[in-house]
């Protein structure tokens, strides 16, 4: 399959100065490569349908908000450059993809069990070495603050996939908060003057080469006015309330 022009754009205006514009997500060093296979399945690639996704410069901008009342005025915004169709790809949402590992409760059970043994003095156990290993090598928690970081995916322990099954549970994100492309400027609906529900929302999709990402699509034709998303209205979606939850401690 030939390689798309237009992978190598330069940033669109307005683009901040010290973040990385990206045309594909970047994977973080610390990615494992027992579960790289769950987001880039080029061994399997023709499973997947590709997606052509149709330049973003030509659909959306990123403008600065000077809307009075507008909860994040003096902060960027994802703007309709052109009328955007209901049910219609606007832009993937690209940034660094990294993971984080939550301990299976009945592993940390077993492995509380080993340390007791192990302050009783007896001997050090294999399965307690690997874990310390784990926990430090893959430590996520600057991520964890990011107010531009989105989760891809989850994998139970219990998921007969998971290649620490029984031990961890998986999360798979995408961080844009220090590199990115324009879909890291999309805001909540939520507060903003004369708005009640968002016109776009994350779907989870497939980009040319299989690889797994997230997707901002205009909302379908029974969610959103059927004359889809004018020109100059901002592209709004829902964070979730869990996201809003978070932050309001
Ligand atoms: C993913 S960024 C969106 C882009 C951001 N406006 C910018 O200029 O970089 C998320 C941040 O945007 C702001 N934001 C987005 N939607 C908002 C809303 N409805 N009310 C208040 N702040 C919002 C918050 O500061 C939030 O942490």
């Amino acid at each position: 399959m030939s390689v798309r022009k237009g992978n190598d754009e330069p940033p669109p205006p307005n683009w901040p100065s010290g973040i990385i514009y990206l045309n594909k997500s970047r994977i973080s060093p610390t990615f494992p490569k027992e579960i790289i296979s769950f987001i880039s399945p080029l061994s399997t690639k023709s499973r997947y349908e590709t997606k052509p996704i149709k330049h973003p410069s030509s659909t959306i901008q990123i403008k600065k908000i000077d809307i009075q009342g507008h909860p994040a005025k003096g902060q960027y915004g994802l703007f309709a450059k052109n009328k955007i169709k209901p049910n219609t790809l606007i832009i993937p949402y690209l940034g660094l993809i990294h993971f984080s590992l939550t301990i299976d409760q009945e592993y940390q059970n077993e492995i509380d069990h080993d340390q007791s043994l192990l302050d009783k003095g007896e001997e050090e156990e294999d399965i307690m070495k690997d874990d310390i290993i784990k926990r430090q090598q893959y430590d996520d928690s600057e991520h964890e603050s990011s107010d531009y970081d989105l989760s891809l995916l989850r994998i139970s322990s219990s998921d007969i996939q998971n290649p620490w099954k029984g031990k961890y549970h998986i999360s798979i994100g995408i961080d844009a908060s220090k590199m990115g492309n324009s879909a890291r400027f999309v805001n909540d609906y939520r507060g903003i003057p004369g708005i009640s529900k968002p016109n776009a929302e994350f779907r989870l999709g497939k980009g040319e080469n299989g690889d797994l990402r997230m997707e901002i699509w205009s909302l379908n034709e029974k969610q959103i006015d059927s004359k889809g998303i004018q020109k100059g209205q901002e592209i709004l979606i829902s964070y979730g309330k869990s996201w809003w939850g978070a932050r309001k401690g």
